[in-house]
């Protein structure tokens, strides 16, 4: 009947649009992973993944069964949280970004398959089963995390122990097929890339970039800029450029990069509660009633996003300068919001400009 008829062409129409979003995913920067998810029945990590690591071969290059590759992904993908952040939209978030950036010219025939399997491996897995708290809330509560893993790197070592304990899952285990020296490399490779993503590597990751880049400028062979032959460097690329990819909402399209401002402060905003819950003083960033969010994100671009992105463009030109244009764009219209923040505030100026009010006008930036 007409009815049936009607929700049988939008499933369709629906489907059709999906296919068109996840083809897209091959070579656009800035994908609506929120309309994946709405249209995967919220499985966009394993649309995503399956789509990326055919699309690049890999499955066939090491002779991994589609359905045990689905099986793995998935069973990583139910892993992840609904927290309003960390969740399986932004494993895939970095997954796609990652795979755009191993695209980039400067490291056309650099990297090994296995290399790249590794890497997207890695964005794939990097947050799982994130509980949506930070490492220094894990440690502050004493934690199980935290006590097993004696304070350091806590949620990065629980991902990367998660992931490699889901291969051993029933028709999950997509290593199988390599052979020892393979498995050996791929395993420290995954390893050292999640454990990258924790932020106190940060400052680390840009000395070694500015190290690398200083060495570009000054060898006379400017064009081969990465030595395929070394190993270490490649691994400590990898390692950056996962590392970039989960800093990277400030350079995706506003719409998008908005929604994640909004997530994340909804993730530290229930830090807050639970501290305050708990008698523990609330963390930077994390109290509900006192925030600023405008102003805070100017400080993350300016003293977390644009200092790394900034090398990391720098050895990724020319193909890394639309994106730095967007964190550009962003980053003005940002500030266009503290202004007008300050201005609305200064009409009911109470005489204590440095107090930060409440962010009811944080709406405007919804
Ligand atoms: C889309 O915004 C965001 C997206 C992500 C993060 C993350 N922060 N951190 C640390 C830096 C607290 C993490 O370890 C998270 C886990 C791994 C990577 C980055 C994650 C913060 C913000 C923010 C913000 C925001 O408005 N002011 C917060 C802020 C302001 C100035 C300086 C630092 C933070
Ligand atoms: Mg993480
Ligand atoms: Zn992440």
């Amino acid at each position: 009947n007409d009815v049936e008829r009607l929700r049988l062409t939008r499933k369709l129409n629906m489907n059709i649009f999906l296919a068109q979003l996840i083809e897209s995913t091959n070579d656009t920067w800035g994908v609506d992973l929120f309309e994946v998810d709405a249209l995967s029945n919220h499985r966009p990590l394993t649309h995503v993944a399956l789509h990326l690591f055919k699309q690049r071969n890999i499955l066939k290059q090491f002779q991994i069964r589609e359905l045990t590759f689905f099986k793995f992904i998935s069973a990583i993908e139910a892993k992840y949280r609904n927290n309003p952040y960390h969740n399986n939209i932004h494993a895939t978030d970095v997954l796609q970004a990652s795979h755009h950036m191993l695209n980039f010219s400067v490291f056309k025939n650099v990297f090994t398959e296995l290399e790249v399997f590794a890497a997207l491996f890695a964005a794939a897995v990097h947050d799982v089963d994130h509980p949506g708290v930070t490492n220094q809330y894990l440690i502050n509560t004493n934690s199980d995390l935290a006590i097993l893993y004696n304070d350091e790197s806590v949620l990065e070592n629980h991902h990367v122990t998660l992931a490699f304990q889901t291969l051993s899952t029933e028709g999950c285990d997509v290593l199988s097929t390599l052979n020892r020296k393979q498995h050996q490399m791929f395993r420290k490779m995954v390893i050292s890339v999640v454990l990258a993503t924790d932020m106190s590597k940060h400052i680390q990751h840009i000395g070694h970039l500015k190290t690398m880049v200083e060495i570009r400028r000054l060898s006379s062979s400017a064009s081969s800029i990465i030595d395929p032959e070394n190993a270490e460097d490649k691994l400590q690329i990898l390692q950056s450029l996962v590392h970039c990819s989960d800093l990277s909402n400030p350079l995706k399209p506003l719409n998008l990069y908005l929604q994640w401002t909004d997530r994340i402060m909804e993730e530290f905003f229930r830090q807050g509660d639970l501290e305050k819950s708990l008698n523990l003083e609330v963390s930077p960033l994390c109290d509900r009633e006192n925030s600023n969010i405008c102003k805070s994100q100017m400080g993350f671009i300016d003293y977390v996003v644009h200092p790394l992105w900034e090398i990391w463009s720098r050895l990724t030109q020319p193909d890394c300068q639309p994106i730095m244009d967007i964190l550009e764009s962003n980053r003005v219209w940002i500030a266009s919001q503290v202004l007008t923040e300050d201005d609305k505030h200064d009409g009911d100026d109470d005489g204590d400009d440095d107090k930060d009010d409440d962010d009811g006008d944080d709406d405007v930036i919804r």
